[in-house]
């Protein structure tokens, strides 16, 4: 986030200025983290007593775990395109989950249904009708993964220093075993939810989810299901991403952004190279997109979740950067410039313009008649497609660029995340369980798309996360190079799961003694 250049910057002016606004504000902050630490009454919700059944696992369960993973990342279930999947891998990795969760497909209370031939859908039904079902949301396939820069190869599924190497390793198929595995070991443990939920895998996450989140969506809303709240991908426990932040915070993101892919469009008559107009349709087109990359769109530091993230984080920051960031009603403008310095935290403050694809020309000496460009535009909470498709026209501001938008959507409402929030205090709670270390929870949002965004219709509680901890680095392994994950962390994740169904088990939120209580 704060580059170190930046935030010495913001500290310097700050030391100029506002001393004495200072002084009262370090004593207000000293007062409220004094009552940081939450009590430990508060542990344990959800199901308690003799019925908690501990996240203990014997060494034989410990590598089958780790073993499944293995094999499952082996299948190269690829999504090249909606019309083009790996439809062998994605059959096999079916056999797979029948071959290595037997539990789960033999106990009689969960019925397993497979979706569009790949997808699958398991319905836990609880012993209690009164609580309200959730759903724990995951996808089977993978991204396209060359073996070039690899330091194994990608469907190898090796175990190197602690590590599980491959492609799916935290995109997603981590969490399609483990919260498989999670159920399966709470069954082998005579576990009966009181809560019924859905484990809902999709096959297409990677091309939009049409065939599986999709259809899974449509067939429980023809079924009339309304569900409390759905967990999915899409929020991470964020470790040494912020300079001075020492301590891991977990991202919860209960929203995401929109999304557009907008095609421009030049057409010139064609001629002979040897006489060339003044201007080609590829030399305007890319004048065009050339304006586009120059003018970023607006900064909407504020009017999204970004500024109470920060507020939220500033107790775990050192003076001066808990100063500024418990004041952004005076220090947001320079906030929001420091934000703007780095790709991940520029994806929070606005609406993100990425040139992605160029085509034109059919022969060297040929004037080329037509040059289209693609643009996937990122659409920040506060703005609509309409709103982001003006401010491109009048960017570009040319009348011979034509404008076809493929495929477009808002950005998902924000989720509840107060304190009544059942699906996001569950989150909460589980993550100070398994995760001590852990010291701020923060509503954030995905700046990627996810299955969860297929579901508006039968939640309104949609959170994207996952209980791993991920490094500015392992962000760039996402459908990039050497994506691992290391065994601890997967056990840890399967812990979570396994933590989490049990917490469900319950009808009341619980409640902070006060806001200094919370994470
Ligand atoms: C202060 C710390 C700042 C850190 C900011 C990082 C923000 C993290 C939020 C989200 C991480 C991205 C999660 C990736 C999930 C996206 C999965 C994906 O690739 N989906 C496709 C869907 C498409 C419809 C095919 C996509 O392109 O988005
Ligand atoms: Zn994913
Ligand atoms: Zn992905």
């Amino acid at each position: 986030m704060a580059e170190p250049g930046a935030a010495a910057s913001a500290g310097r002016l700050l030391a100029m200025g506002v001393t004495g606004t200072v002084l009262a504000l370090v004593a207000v902050l000293l007062l409220r983290t004094a009552t940081f630490p939450e009590p430990d009454e508060l542990r344990g919700w959800g199901r308690t007593g003799a019925s908690r059944i501990p996240a203990q696992f014997s060494e034989a369960e410990r590598t089958a775990m780790k073993e499944a993973l293995k094999e499952a990342i082996q299948m190269p279930t690829v999504s090249f395109s909606s019309e083009n999947i790996n439809t062998t891998a994605l059959a096999e990795f079916g056999e797979h989950i029948r071959k290595v969760f037997p539990f789960l497909f033999s106990t009689s209370f969960i019925q397993h249904e497979v979706v569009e031939q790949y997808s699958h859908l398991f319905t836990i039904h609880g012993s209690d009708p009164k609580l309200e079902p959730y759903m724990l949301l995951a996808h089977i396939d993978v991204v396209p993964a060359p073996n070039d820069g690899w330091e194994v190869p990608p469907f190898s599924g090796l175990e190197r220093d602690g590590f599980i190497y491959g492609r799916g390793t935290i995109d997603n198929k981590n969490s399609a075993m483990a919260i498989l595995q999670a159920m399966e070991l709470l069954l082998r443990r005579n576990y009966v939810p009181q809560r019924s939920f859905y484990i809902s895998l999709g096959h297409d996450e990677e091309v939009s989810g049409t065939y599986g989140a999709q259809k899974i969506a449509a067939l429980l809303e023809s079924r009339g299901i309304e569900l409390s709240f759905i967990i999915d991908e899409g929020g991470y426990i964020m470790d040494d991403f912020i300079p001075g932040f020492e301590k891991p915070f977990a991202w919860i993101s209960v929203s995401e952004k929109g999304g557009m892919n907008l095609m421009l469009q030049v057409d010139s008559d064609p001629g002979h190279s040897s006489m060339p107009p003044k201007e080609t349709s590829i030399g305007i087109l890319a004048a065009a997109v050339s304006r586009l990359e120059k003018t970023p769109m607006p900064n909407m530091f504020g009017y999204g979740t970004e500024k109470s993230i920060l507020e939220q984080l500033a107790g775990q920051f050192g003076f001066p950067l808990n100063i500024i960031l418990t004041n952004l009603w005076i220090f947001g403008p320079i906030m929001s410039r420091i934000l703007e310095k780095s790709p991940a935290t520029n994806a929070m403050v606005r609406t993100t313009v990425a040139l992605t694809m160029f085509n034109s020309g059919i022969k060297v000496n040929v004037i080329p008649p037509t040059a289209q460009a693609t643009i996937n535009l990122r659409i920040h909470p506060a703005q609509t497609v309409p709103e982001v498709l003006e401010i491109v026209r009048n960017v570009v501001a040319d009348d011979r660029v034509r404008y076809h938008v493929l495929n477009a959507f808002d950005p998902l409402p924000l989720s509840p995340h107060d304190n009544e929030a059942f699906g996001y205090q569950l989150l909460k709670r589980t993550i100070r369980d398994v995760f001590p270390e852990v010291t701020a929870v923060v509503p954030g949002i995905c700046v990627g798309n996810t299955d969860a965004r297929h579901y508006t219709n039968i939640s309104k509680g949609l959170y994207r996360f996952n209980p791993i901890a991920l490094n500015p680095q392992s962000f760039k392994s996402f459908h990039g190079l050497n994506e691992k994950i290391s065994i601890q962390a997967y056990e840890t994740q399967v812990a979570f799961l396994f933590e989490l169904i049990q917490n469900a088990d319950t009808e009341k939120v619980p409640r902070p003694h006060s806001a200094e209580h919370e994470l």
